[in-house]
C-alpha cells in the first residue's frame, strides 16, 4: 500500500464523504433457512443474486462521490501478517467456543480464511456429537455483515468498536477491531468496550442508535440493541473530549424490530432537514426524550425534554422534519418497514436511498430534493453537480429484507467538515 493511511474524522452525519467501509452481501446472507433467519435477526429470507445488484447501486453511487473499502478485502490484508493471522482466529475460536477447529482456520489461505470467517464455517460431522447436530455451522455465518453501520463507529476522530446485543453479530465486531488495529489503511485510536474491564453483559451500543449530528451533539437510540449501560461507557468516553457535548438521547420502542436502531426512524438530510418517523417522533408517546450534557469531563446536567425535535432546536439545530411515508398513516407504517427513513447522506442534501419507498420520495421532493436513479449515476447520463439537493434512489426490493437501508450499510469513516 502506498497511500498515507486515512484518520478517521467525523463530526456530522452530513459532511461530504471522504472514506467508507462497506461489505457486498455473499453467501452468508443466504446461508439460513426460514426456520432460523428470526435467529439471524431477518424478517425473511434472501435471495443474493438480486440483492448483490441492489447492493452494486449503492457501492456504484459511493465509488463515484467517495473513497470505498470492502470489509472482506481488509480482513484478507491483514491476515498476511501471520501473527495477527494467528492471534485473530484464537480470538474467535475462544470467544466463540470452537478451539478444536482453529488448526483448520491456520491451514487456510488469507483469502479463504476471509471468506470462511465472514461466510461461515461447516461443522464437520466427524464425532458422535457433530453427527447428530442440528447445527449446520460451527462457526456461524455473518448474516448482517453487509450493514457495516452497525459493528463500529467514527467518534470524532477515534474508532468506537461496538458491543453488539445478538450474538450473531459479535464476530463483526471482533473483525472490525482487528481492522481498525492493523489495517495500513487507517491511522487511529479505539475504543473497546470489550476490552474495558469495568462493562458488563448489560453494557451494549450498535451504530445504528449513534448519530453524530454536530461537533457538540450525538443523538443517540436507546433500545434493543443500545442499552443506557451503553450509553453511559460512550460519555465516558465523551468526557475525555474537549468542550461543551451534549448527548441527545431517544428511547425506542422493543418491537417491531423495524425499529431496532434510531436510524430506523430518523435521519440528518441536511444542515437544516431530518427524516422522522412521525407517529414515534411528533405524536404522543411514552418513548422519552433525554438530555445530558457534559463539560469539562463531568455530567453537569440531565434532564427530561419536551421530544427529540424541540431537544434539538434548543441547541440550536432547528430541523425541518421530512415524514417518512408521506402524511397517510398506513404509508408511514409501510414503508417505515421497509428502512423508508434510512437515509444515508453523502453530503449536505445528497442523499441515498431506497426507491420503494415512494411515499417517502413525493415527501421528499415536495421539500425540494431531486429524484435521481442510481443507475443514471453510475452510467454518467445524469451529472450530481447538477443538483444542489437530491435523492439517489437504488433498488431495494430484497436488500430491506436483512432489515436495514443505506445508512446501515455505510460506516463512514471520514467527512469533511459541514460549512453550517
Ligand atoms: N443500522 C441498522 O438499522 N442496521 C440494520 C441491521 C439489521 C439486522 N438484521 C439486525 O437486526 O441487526
Amino acid at each position: 500500500m502506498s497511500s498515507t493511511p486515512i484518520v478517521p474524522h467525523v463530526t456530522s452525519e452530513i459532511g461530504n464523504l471522504e472514506a467508507v467501509i462497506l461489505h457486498t452481501p455473499g453467501p452468508e446472507v443466504e446461508n439460513m433457512t426460514p426456520g432460523n433467519a428470526e435467529r439471524a435477526l431477518y424478517s425473511d429470507i434472501l435471495n443474493l443474486p438480486v440483492a448483490i445488484e441492489e447492493y452494486q447501486q449503492l457501492s456504484g453511487v459511493l465509488n463515484k462521490v467517495s473513497k470505498t473499502f470492502q470489509v472482506k478485502d481488509l480482513l484478507t490484508e491483514i491476515l498476511i501478517d501471520p501473527d495477527i493471522k494467528v492471534s485473530l482466529v484464537e480470538r474467535i475460536c475462544t470467544h466463540e467456543k470452537v478451539l478444536n477447529i482453529k488448526e483448520d482456520l491456520l491451514s487456510l489461505n488469507n483469502k479463504e480464511l476471509a471468506a470462511q470467517l465472514i461466510e461461515g464455517v461447516a461443522l464437520k460431522r466427524d464425532s458422535l456429537t457433530t453427527f447428530l447436530s442440528d447445527e449446520r455451522y460451527a462457526l456461524r455465518p455473518l448474516h448482517n455483515f453487509f450493514f457495516t453501520r452497525d459493528a463500529s463507529v467514527t467518534v470524532y476522530n477515534q474508532i468506537m468498536i461496538s458491543k453488539m446485543a445478538n450474538k450473531v453479530r459479535e464476530r463483526e465486531s471482533i473483525i472490525m477491531d482487528a481492522i481498525f488495529n492493523y489495517s495500513p489503511h487507517f491511522k487511529t485510536s479505539i475504543i473497546n468496550p470489550m476490552n474495558t474491564w469495568h462493562v458488563g453483559t448489560e453494557t451494549f451500543i450498535e451504530g445504528g442508535d449513534v448519530l453524530i449530528a454536530r461537533d457538540d451533539i450525538l443523538i443517540i437510540g436507546n433500545g434493543t440493541r443500545t442499552s443506557t449501560q451503553g450509553i453511559d461507557f460512550l460519555a465516558e468516553q465523551i468526557k475525555t473530549q474537549k468542550g461543551k457535548k451534549h448527548i441527545v438521547v431517544q428511547q425506542l420502542p422493543e418491537s417491531p424490530e423495524s425499529f431496532i436502531h434510531l436510524d430506523m426512524i430518523f435521519t440528518l438530510l441536511d444542515r437544516d432537514t431530518c427524516m422522522i418517523y412521525e407517529p414515534l417522533l411528533r405524536q404522543e408517546n411514552s418513548y422519552a426524550t433525554i438530555l445530558m450534557t457534559i463539560e469539562n469531563g463531568v455530567v453537569k446536567e440531565i434532564s427530561r425534554q419536551p421530544g427529540l425535535l424541540q431537544c434539538l432546536k434548543s441547541l440550536g439545530m432547528d430541523l425541518k422534519p421530512v415524514p417518512c411515508g408521506g402524511t397517510d398513516l398506513w404509508q408511514q407504517e409501510r414503508e417505515q418497514w421497509h428502512s423508508g427513513a434510512n437515509f444515508f447522506a453523502h453530503g449536505p442534501g445528497k442523499l441515498i436511498g431506497y426507491a420503494r419507498n415512494v411515499h417517502t420520495l413525493e415527501a421528499l421532493n415536495q421539500a425540494g430534493f431531486s429524484i435521481i436513479k442510481a443507475a443514471d449515476v453510475i452510467s454518467n447520463k445524469t451529472d450530481l453537480s447538477d443538483y444542489e439537493k437530491y435523492v439517489i434512489t437504488i433498488e431495494g426490493s430484497e436488500l430491506p429484507r436483512g432489515g436495514g437501508g443505506a445508512r446501515c450499510m455505510t460506516m463512514p469513516v471520514r467527512r469533511s467538515k459541514v460549512n453550517w
